[in-house]
């Protein structure tokens, strides 16, 4: 574990280079790792663990298009893909990677087969931190461990085909072994992380709502719309307002801001953008400040799970979704962004 000094604070971290992966394997090497779900995150990590060398078996509702899909991935139909029930049955380490709304139907058939000595995993606090709704309470005598990709299941697989990792962050919930940490700390190497940083299940499940819903999609889509709309408005052309709202922010600013923090983008533009951005950068903030507190304030009373329960359980979930999403490919805006994609120099 190194011990990593961010912004004035100690944290430790657990780097590659301390845990690598013959060591993952060996803690792992007698475990049957059953990946349930075969979403957005199963196959990253049911791949990702294929590859690093794991006993990897996937459990799926059978005849469903995940069925499909992890077949074309190479998994066999009775020799490594199941439908659930076997699957959690032939599973010592059962991956919990069902849509979270999903998680609370199936909680009872994993329940049931939850055999002492066997570990529960997630890939985010929310079916154990919101209990209440979800009723997923693991027996006691299971590890109860979490691994939680900071990003998309496509970049963890992108990432890992790339030779790199995704950082994401672990926890424990539970240790009837003595053994949860290591296993989870294995489990993080296996799927394909970069470094793993500890947390809770409380604290990572308030933080990704809070995150997802805020900065990296919620404000994100909400505030492009607004100042599209605003130029709009005002007589700027379709291409003028994507170009100055969308294009430059993802092919030029936001790479600078990945690479070396905000005020190396800020120093590579104008010194007029610059002074302007810093002036206006404080009214940004108080007027979102607010919304996040109200945000978080949702997250933490279980107002944010109770919707996403009741939201996603319903039969046409997909295709509610499926809908919204369809409204906003199909604005101006986004169209506009279809055909200025096209327009990239390679
Ligand atoms: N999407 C992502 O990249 C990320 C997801 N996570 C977490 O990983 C977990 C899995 O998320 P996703 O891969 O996005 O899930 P998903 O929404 O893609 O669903 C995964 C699978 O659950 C199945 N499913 C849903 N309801 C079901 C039911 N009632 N019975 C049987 N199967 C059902 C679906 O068929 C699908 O194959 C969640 O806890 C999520 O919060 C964490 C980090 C990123
Ligand atoms: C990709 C990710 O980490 C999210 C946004 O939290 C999610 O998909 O739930
Ligand atoms: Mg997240
Ligand atoms: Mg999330």
């Amino acid at each position: 574990m190194a011990t990593i000094n961010f912004g004035g604070v100690d944290e430790t971290v657990i780097t590659r280079d301390e845990f690598p992966l013959s060591k993952a394997r060996e803690v792992l090497k007698d475990e049957v790792i059953a990946v349930i779900g075969y979403g957005v995150q199963g196959p990253g990590q049911a791949l990702n663990m294929r590859d690093n060398g794991f006993n990897v078996i996937v459990g799926q509702r059978k005849d469903s298009s995940s069925w499909e899909k992890a077949k074309s991935d190479g998994f066999i139909e009775g020799e490594t893909l199941f439908p659930i029930e076997e699957a959690v049955e032939r599973g010592t380490i059962i991956c919990n990677l069902l849509s979270d709304a999903g998680q609370i139907a199936v909680w009872p058939t994993i329940k049931e087969r939850l055999k002492p000595g066997k570990t529960l995993y997630f890939s985010h606090g929310f079916g154990i931190t919101f209990k209440e709704h979800t009723n997923i309470v693991p027996p006691a005598n299971v590890d109860v461990i979490l691994v939680a990709p900071k990003g998309s299941g496509t970049s963890l697989r992108r990432l890992f085909l790339a030779g790199g990792g995704l950082n994401s962050s672990f926890a424990v919930f539970q240790d009837a072994s003595g053994k949860a940490f290591e296993k989870a700390i294995a489990m993080g190497i296996g799927v394909g992380s970069g470094y793993l940083f500890e947390t809770d299940f409380k604290k990572e499940v308030y933080s990704d709502l809070t995150g997802e819903r805020g900065v990296l999609m919620g404000a994100l889509a909400g505030i492009i719309e607004a100042q599209y709309q605003v130029l709009r408005e005002r007589g700027h052309s379709p291409s003028e307002a994507f170009n100055e709202t969308v294009e430059e922010l993802t092919q030029s600013l936001v790479p600078l801001v990945g690479e070396n923090g905000m005020d190396w983008m800020y120093a590579n533009c104008s010194v007029t953008a610059q002074r302007g951005a810093l002036d206006w950068k404080g009214k940004f903030k108080d007027a979102t400040l607010p919304v996040l507190n109200q945000l978080y304030d949702s997250v933490a009373s279980g107002k944010e799970a109770e919707r996403t329960i009741q939201r996603g359980s319903t039969p046409g979930y997909r295709q509610d979704l499926e809908e919204e999403l369809k409204e906003i490919r199909e604005s101006e805006l986004w169209q506009t962004g279809a055909v200025v994609r096209k327009l990239r120099s390679k």
